[in-house]
């Protein structure tokens, strides 16, 4: 068993779904264009030196600051919607931030809300989440932390500009030169096959090819053919490529023994074969949910876990999403070749949104609302975003009592993803509410002569014995197969 590898940058290689936030006090206060008339200057920064208590505030006006990309030249907003006199952002002790609105009547909005106040305070935990504040009805920024300087990558099909799309791009160029297994970690639509491609293809092996498997929707004697078919499996056509074991944490227990065998002998033997062949390629998982809970193989998982790369959702780095909305908008116009307008109304709605389904979900709305737009009919954020209306933008998860939580896992059957889905928060705010209601347990806090009472209770029945034993009913259905009892 190998130790795991120790990467330069231990904030994204996690072995948890939820990164670790290092302190704001580190941090830099950063303005990100997320929407401007003129289109190339979406993703153009502005970083204020780290001064926390300087005292200075960042005066915001037609002709300051200076925004700029990595290698152009760096420039004003520069529109004569936004005026001459500044909004003032200041940074306080506690690391909030006051908007001080100009003397002008331009409007300002925080978070899609006009402002009138003469000061807003904004707490630290709101500019965590981004601030996003809209000029003149013209120019949307995002006002955010970065801990790191932009710097150039040949890892360019991940795109963003946040301190976290800049570690991920690291961390693929680190992994890319090195032999181990890696796993990737993040929500649903974050980007986890995404930056398989770009491991394998920063790679030595990007010559021979990447084969994806997905886990998730094969049963026990499909896993097998498709990862070790004689000629025609994943490791046979992988070669000396990457076989990327998609949704991971699904592959039918069998299945996760034979993967630790490969892992750890380099050799598997082919479907009907006598003999055993030697396993080239290189393994990469994906999973996004957490593997620790008992019920994924745990020698396995040691051994994928050499190398952990971790995918920030969308929300939490939310300066990304004007730069991620214009390459869906410009892979829409180069497919179509047409280039309707998106109004800044709409933008707003979309960078305060929270995505649930990650770049995905955003993919696909700005998708529907280029086809709208070039329909000529109205762009209702609402209907063009399913399940947005029953979601407000940002939720609070401090004012989610217990109660409401136990009834939205009561409402889904226990399915933590549906539940979330329900709340309007993310995944892991979902685990940290869990894990801190008084009433709900993990599968393996329970003992197992419990859960074969419930069983017995409820008919074999998974479900109904989750919302019992108020334990999540696919780690629950997870432990019973590890166990053969599903
Ligand atoms: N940083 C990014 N830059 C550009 N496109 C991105 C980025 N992240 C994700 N995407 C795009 O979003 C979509 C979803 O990404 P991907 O399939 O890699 O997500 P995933 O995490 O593997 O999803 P799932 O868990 O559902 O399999 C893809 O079209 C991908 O190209």
């Amino acid at each position: 068993m190998h130790a795991p590898f120790s990467l330069l940058d231990a904030e994204n290689t996690l072995a948890s779904p939820v990164p670790l936030p290092s302190g704001r006090a580190a941090q830099m206060l950063a303005l990100t264009i997320l929407w401007h008339p003129e289109r190339e200057r979406i993703g153009e920064q502005f970083i204020a030196p780290r001064a926390p208590n300087s005292g200075a505030d960042i005066a915001v006006n037609r002709f300051a600051p200076l925004f700029g990309a990595l290698a152009g030249e760096r420039a004003p907003l520069d529109h004569r919607r936004i005026a001459r006199d500044s909004l003032r952002l200041r940074r306080h002790r506690d690391d909030g931030v006051s908007l001080l609105l100009p003397q002008s009547r331009m409007r300002v909005e925080l978070n899609g809300a006009m402002l009138a106040a003469p000061e807003t305070r904004c707490t630290p935990e709101q500019v965590d989440a981004g601030l996003v504040i809209g000029l003149g009805g013209v120019v949307l920024l995002c006002v955010h932390w970065m801990d790191r300087l932009p710097q150039p990558s040949a890892i360019a099909s991940v795109r963003g500009v946040s301190s976290a799309a800049i570690r991920v791009r690291e961390l693929i160029r680190q992994v890319a030169a090195t032999e181990l297994p890696v796993l990737l970690l993040g929500e649903a639509g974050s980007g986890k096959e995404l930056a398989a491609q770009a491991i394998h293809q920063a790679s030595a092996r990007c010559r021979s090819p990447m084969v994806a498997v997905n886990m998730a929707s094969a049963g026990e004697s499909r896993a097998e053919s498709d990862l070790f078919g004689a000629g025609t499996g994943a490791f046979a056509q992988a070669g000396d490529g990457v076989v990327f074991l998609d949704k991971v944490g699904f592959a039918p227990p069998v299945v996760q023994a034979m993967l630790r065998r490969v892992l750890q002998t380099g050799e598997y033997r082919p479907s009907g074969a006598r003999l055993k062949e030697a396993a080239r390629a290189r393994l990469i998982g994906a999973s996004d949910h957490d593997l620790h809970d008992g019920s994924f193989n745990q020698a396995l998982l040691r051994r994928l876990e050499a190398l952990v790369v971790h995918l920030p959702p969308l929300r939490a780095r939310r300066c990304d999403i004007g730069v991620l909305a214009l390459h869906c908008m410009q892979a829409w116009s180069a497919r179509t070749g047409s280039a309707p307008e998106l109004p800044v109304a709409f933008m707003s709605q979309l960078c305060n949104y929270d995505w649930p389904g990650n770049v995905r979900q955003l993919g696909s709305v700005v998708q529907r609302a280029m086809s709208a737009a070039q329909a000529g009919q109205a762009l209702d954020f609402d209907a063009l975003a399913p399940g947005a209306a029953s979601r407000p933008a940002r939720t609070r998860p401090a004012k989610l009592g217990p109660q409401a939580v136990l009834d939205a896992l009561e409402a889904n059957g226990w399915l933590i993803r549906n539940a979330a889905l329900a709340l309007g928060v993310s995944r892991p705010t979902m685990y940290k509410l869990m894990e801190a209601h008084p009433a709900i347990r993990q599968v393996g806090q329970i003992a197992p002569a419990e859960i074969d009472a419930a069983l017995a209770t409820h008919g074999g029945d998974a479900g109904r014995c989750a919302a019992a034993l108020k334990t999540p009913s696919e780690a629950l259905r997870r432990y019973l197969r590890a166990r053969k009892v599903l």
